[in-house]
């Protein structure tokens, strides 16, 4: 299983206003232990702020953006190093990746960051990830880790997104306003009713409160992954909710990753054609196999990697659409040739296949 796991400034505290040190220790302890059960694990953390908030001797709150990005840009560094130092006692090795909104809505970036977390999951390395606050602009950033969870949740295209927190999960209000409120243990789709029972951060250290969180949790749903919004005081949180335990608040998925991917590469415009030859036209149809460059006789239109692509059969039916693996510039010369020539020709490859066929929906 690939989890996603969101740690608010709200856990790594433990409630004070600096980063709590045997927090830390508890939550990375808890990533290992998902690790070494087998599963691969991704961290979305908050945190840079208040480190850096400490770090400059508390200064007063009333903000403008320079002194976020710079408590950010302070603290950023600080967070990091908490982290390795105690993922080092775990045999695990940690890696930085900055994110905004930006790396989202463009396509190249986004397929890089991709290759990245990819890469760092093959070699066992731990990505962790925060929003790029020193050079975000404000309006154009996620905003919040929340809803940044999500999205790193489906660019990874993760089995499990939890969200530790410091409310028990949601419940029918914020808890800390009416004492009444229960938990909802289940939600089996983000309704209007569910966006009512939102409220704002809890402390003045929090961003967005319960709101993100559903947003988020609305995000990720759709795309096929669960969501789970659990105490992050609660011993062992995440590898008891990886087992399956009944933690928090459980977010049911909206049918499944694989199924939200094809409706999304069916929702695009296909900005370009890849003609394949007899061959490929059957191994892509009969088998669902992938459509590597040796199977394409010509490449037409214009298109980035990662855009959608027709392909064609020699008769001129269109036999799947999919994902193209590179540009159109780059798949016109490595068209007709075999996988471990891609190299020698471009100067760089991205792997063996033109369109994956986890990326293909035949039609
Ligand atoms: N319906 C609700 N159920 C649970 N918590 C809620 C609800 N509405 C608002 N909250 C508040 O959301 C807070 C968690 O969000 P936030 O302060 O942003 O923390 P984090 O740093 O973990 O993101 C809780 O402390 C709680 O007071
Ligand atoms: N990127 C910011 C955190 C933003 C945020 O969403 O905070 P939180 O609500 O505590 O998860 C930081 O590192 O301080």
């Amino acid at each position: 299983m690939r989890v996603v796991l969101k740690l608010g400034t709200s856990v790594l505290t433990a409630g004070t206003d600096r980063l709590h040190p045997p927090r830390l220790v508890d939550l990375v302890r808890g990533l290992a232990a998902v690790r070494e059960a087998g599963h691969e694990a991704v961290l979305v953390t908050s945190g840079a702020v208040i480190a850096g908030w400490e770090a400059l001797g508390f200064p007063p709150r009333e903000r403008t953006v320079a002194e976020k990005q710079l408590l950010a840009a302070v603290g950023q560094g600080r967070l990091m190093h908490r982290y390795a130092q105690i993922a080092d006692i775990y045999g695990m090795t940690v890696a930085q990746v900055l994110l905004t909104a930006d790396d989202f809505r463009d396509r190249t970036r986004y397929l890089n960051a991709r290759t990245t977390l990819d890469a760092c999951l093959a070699r066992g390395v731990l990505p962790i990830i925060n929003e790029n606050d020193a050079v975000a602009l404000e309006q154009l950033k996620v905003g919040d880790n929340d809803t940044l969870s999500a999205f790193v949740a489906n660019l990874v295209e993760a089995d499990l997104l939890v969200i530790l927190t410091d409310a028990p999960g949601l419940y029918t209000a914020d808890p800390r306003v009416d004492p009444h409120a229960t938990l909802i243990p289940v939600v089996p789709r983000v309704t209007p009713e569910i966006w009512a029972l939102a409220g704002g951060a809890g402390s003045h250290r929090g961003t967005g409160g319960m709101h993100t969180k559903i947003q988020a949790a609305e995000i990720a749903t759709r795309a096929g992954t669960p969501v789970v919004i659990a105490p992050g005081d609660a011993p062992d949180a995440l590898h008891r909710i990886v087992q399956g335990e009944a933690l928090g608040t459980r977010f049911v998925a909206a049918g499944s990753r694989l199924e939200a991917r094809k409706r999304w590469i069916l929702a695009e415009i296909a900005a370009g054609r890849a003609l394949l030859d007899d061959g490929a036209a059957r191994a892509v149809r009969e088998r669902g196999g992938s459509l590597l460059p040796a199977g394409i006789r010509a490449v037409e239109g214009t298109f980035g990697r990662g855009h959608t692509i027709r392909l064609l059969a020699p008769d001129g039916h269109e036999v799947a659409r999919g994902l193209s693996r590179y540009s159109s510039a780059d798949l016109g010369r490595i068209a007709g040739r075999h996988s471990r020539e891609i190299e020698d020709v471009l100067g760089f490859t991205y792997g063996p296949e033109a369109v994956h066929r986890d990326d293909l929906v035949l039609l």
